[in-house]
């Protein structure tokens, strides 16, 4: 068995075609929200949630079945339907460019979506592989209370000072020395990681 390659996909003002409004096109959707995405559901029915989406004007909702020309333009595809038929049969309508997931079949896919929580800029996922979405959502949950709040701002703080280093430190031993030591735990438990930033750096460069 072949093992998948994970990304972080950027999906700013890339159309994503969303097939079926069924409780998995719900999740699938809600995923999408924050990304900057353009989303069309095309589906006859739609759950509130997807329905409530459409009239904020967060989403496209296309009130209708599926039909061929639904996927022009789209970067990303979920064949979501309850239908196992027209779900292979939307893969196979796809361009070979367009990443396509199948709801109900994960080797027909080009991709699946793993189990996912964000601290600001920190995101954690997990993946089974297919093997159990509930144990993938249970490893998901535990890592939740670990990765708390917290790290949020943390990962801000380590974002602004990464980037003053990589402009401000050309000498690499003292640039790398800075970058492990925000990093540690001394600067995620700090209540003044500024100034431990200042007096570390003083200690390091008088
Ligand atoms: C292959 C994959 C493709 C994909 O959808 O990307 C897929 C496929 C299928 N899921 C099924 C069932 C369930 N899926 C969930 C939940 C999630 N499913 C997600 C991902 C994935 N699901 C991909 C594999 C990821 C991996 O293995 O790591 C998560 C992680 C992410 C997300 O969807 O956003 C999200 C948890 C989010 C969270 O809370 O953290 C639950 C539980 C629940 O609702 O909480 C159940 C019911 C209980 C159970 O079955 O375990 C079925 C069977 C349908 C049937 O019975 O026929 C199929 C179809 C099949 O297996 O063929
Ligand atoms: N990947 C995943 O995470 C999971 C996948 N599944 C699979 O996903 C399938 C869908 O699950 P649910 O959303 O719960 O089903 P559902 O029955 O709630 O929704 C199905 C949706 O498909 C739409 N639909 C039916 N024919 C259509 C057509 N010709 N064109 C456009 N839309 C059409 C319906 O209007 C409905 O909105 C299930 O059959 C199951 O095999 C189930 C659980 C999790």
């Amino acid at each position: 068995m072949s093992s998948n390659y994970p990304i972080m996909l950027r999906l700013e003002g890339k159309r994503v075609v969303v097939v079926g409004g069924g409780k998995v096109a719900e999740r699938k959707v809600s995923g999408l929200l924050g990304t900057g995405a353009r989303v069309t559901v095309v589906s006859p029915e739609a759950t509130e949630d997807i329905q409530r989406l459409f009239h904020a004007g967060k989403i496209e909702w296309v009130q209708r079945h599926f039909s061929g020309g639904d996927l022009q333009g789209a970067f990303m595809v979920f064949a979501a339907t309850n239908d196992k038929i027209l779900n292979l049969s939307i893969k196979d309508s796809a361009e070979p460019h367009q990443l396509v997931m199948v709801v109900d079949d994960l080797e027909k896919s080009d991709f699946h979506l793993p189990s996912t929580f964000h601290r600001g800029r920190l995101s954690i996922s997990v993946s089974t592989g297919g093997a159990s979405p509930t144990f993938a959502r249970k490893i998901r949950e535990q890592l939740e209370q670990e990765f708390d709040e917290r790290y949020e701002e943390y990962l801000n703080f380590l974002f602004e000072k990464r980037k003053w280093i990589i402009k401000e430190v050309a000498e690499t031993t003292l640039k790398s020395k800075l970058l492990t030591a925000i990093a540690s735990d001394e600067f995620l438990n700090s209540n003044d990681r500024e100034g431990d930033f200042r007096r570390l750096y003083q200690e390091l460069t008088f």
